[in-house]
């Protein structure tokens, strides 16, 4: 264990709760507590045992009553950070918060920092680095899946399936180096087949794993979805009916929406990032324009398009720029009011795109399922094929380090198929391991650590 100063920081939600945590770790926790709180028992938390909870006061150094309190004493290794660890447990307001906090830093404590807890998690072996990671991905789970994802990734079962690689290859290596010590023991193209084996073999389950990211990365971010189309055709009824609540205000005066407005759906436990944009028209009216610029940026930064046509009217110009904005790109071409009259009909858009229609009617919500059917099977066709939330690669890094990992392999294939020393497909093979181990965080550099822990919140 290494040895640290010691973190206190307010471990719940700011704002008004039933109850509320002061985390303190490090060398002086129980000190620190000792001097802000006294038990109901007159006893020291010193004297008590870990696992324990003890009831009595938080004071100040005059000695008046701030608040009553629960401690939680857990004595390091048996803690979340593996320190020293008291929980204050005070009552959930601002102000006995804060100012129990304050105290703790008189004590001598300092303020820790974001991810400062899990961080010496991390670094005192309770956690590997992805594991880790989990920890605010659970935290900041927007549907039921992605925290399905989440807490496997805490559990570690992702990392499970990174330290079975690095082991293969560990052997692998042990392998050659035991024919290239002792080389009138085996032949060198048995070891070299047998080599070839196992590195396809550890290849196929990166590329499993990179089939992953494009849904890992949707279910810990959100898909960013825009809602785009010619004033008037229902879009921010779209908007209010996926969320079920009147987010965004609806006339019937085209030119309703100026500014884009940006809300959190879950549709059919895909985590979508829904943005309902302007109605895209040519207007002189200066902010109007502001917000039509906006929104047709969107249609090139969303990764799905859900582009709204009004099917009580015939397909107008601006409807034709819709079309043509949105070709190529990820769309569902959506054909609203189908409550109404039918003027517009789905089969003469389908003859305008490439992009799936559908027919709805926000007003009666009819074809909403559709649309959520549709856009599930966007997410999971173009990438899950393992169905095991455990095991997706959830954000940009894993990817670039599986990706490079796989390179190293790749190239320890060519050494082998080239006919060169056993060396050299040992030092192919130490690479991708050494590679691998920046997941789980064995070999990874400190400053990567603080950039991935600096995006925690505050007493995590
Ligand atoms: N009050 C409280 N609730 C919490 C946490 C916490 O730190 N405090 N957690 C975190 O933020 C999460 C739970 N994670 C935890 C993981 C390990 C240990 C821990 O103390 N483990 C010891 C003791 C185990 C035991 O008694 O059997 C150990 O494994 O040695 C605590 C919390 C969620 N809820
Ligand atoms: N009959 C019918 N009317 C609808 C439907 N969806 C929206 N409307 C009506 O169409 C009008 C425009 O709706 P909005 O949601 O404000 O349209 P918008 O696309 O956001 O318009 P802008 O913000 O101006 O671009 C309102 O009067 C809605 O009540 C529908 O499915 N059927
Ligand atoms: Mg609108």
């Amino acid at each position: 264990m290494q040895q640290s100063d010691t973190i206190s920081a307010i471990a719940t939600a700011q704002g008004e709760g039933g109850i509320g945590i002061i985390r303190i770790s490090g060398e002086r926790a129980i000190a620190v507590a000792d001097t802000v709180f006294r038990a109901a028992s007159g006893r020291k938390l010193e004297s008590y045992e870990t696992q324990r909870a003890v009831f009595g006061h938080i004071v100040d150094a005059a000695g008046e009553t701030v608040d009553e309190a629960m401690v939680l004493l857990m004595r390091a290794p048996h803690s979340y950070t593996k320190e020293d660890v008291v929980e204050l447990q005070c009552h959930g307001g601002v102000m006995p918060l804060r100012k129990t906090l304050a105290l703790t830093w008189q004590a001598g404590a300092r303020a820790a920092e974001r991810g400062e807890f899990t961080k010496r998690a991390f670094l005192n072996g309770r956690l590997d680095l992805t594991q880790a990671q989990a920890v605010m991905d659970v935290i900041s789970a927007k549907t039921e899946k992605s925290l399905k994802m989440a807490s496997g990734h805490l559990a570690g079962h992702f990392s499970a399936g990174i330290k079975a690689m690095r082991h293969d290859i560990l052997g692998q290596i042990a392998h050659l180096e035991a024919a290239i010590d002792f080389p009138e023991d085996e032949v060198d193209d048995v070891v070299t087949d047998e080599v070839e084996r196992n590195v396809v073999d550890v290849r196929n389950k990166i590329r499993k794993l990179l089939k992953t990211a494009h849904t890992g990365r949707i279910l810990r971010e959100g898909l960013m979805t825009a809602i785009v189309g010619k004033p008037n055709v229902g879009k921010s009824s779209l908007l209010n009916a996926l969320l079920r609540e009147e987010r965004a205000i609806v006339t019937d005066i085209p030119g309703t929406t100026r500014d884009s407005i940006e809300e959190y759906a879950n549709i059919g436990g895909v985590p979508l990032r829904i943005i309902d944009t302007a109605g895209i028209r040519a207007t002189d009216d200066i902010v109007e324009k502001i917000g039509v610029d906006k929104a047709r940026a969107y249609v090139d930064e969303s990764s799905l398009i859900l582009a709204l046509f009004d099917g009580s009217r015939e397909l107008s110009a601006e409807d034709e720029e819709i079309l043509d904005l949105i070709a190529g790109k990820d769309a569902l071409v959506l054909l609203n009011k189908t409550d109404l009259a039918p003027v517009l009909t789905a089969e003469k858009l389908a003859e305008r795109t490439q992009a799936p229609v559908i027919a709805i009617a926000t007003v009666t919500e009819h074809g909403l399922d559709d649309l959520a059917a549709a856009i599930q099977k966007k997410v999971y066709d173009s990438g899950m094929d393992s169905g095991d939330e455990g095991s997706f690669v959830n954000d940009e890094r894993q990817a670039e380090i599986l990706r490079q990992a796989d390179e190293h392999l790749a190239a320890a294939l060519r050494t082998i198929g080239a006919g060169l020393g056993l060396d050299f497909i040992s030092i192919d093979l130490r690479s991708a391991w050494e590679k691998l181990g920046e997941l789980t965080g064995e070999t990874v550099g400190e400053d990567i650590i603080n950039e991935i822990f600096s995006k925690f919140c505050i007493g995590k």
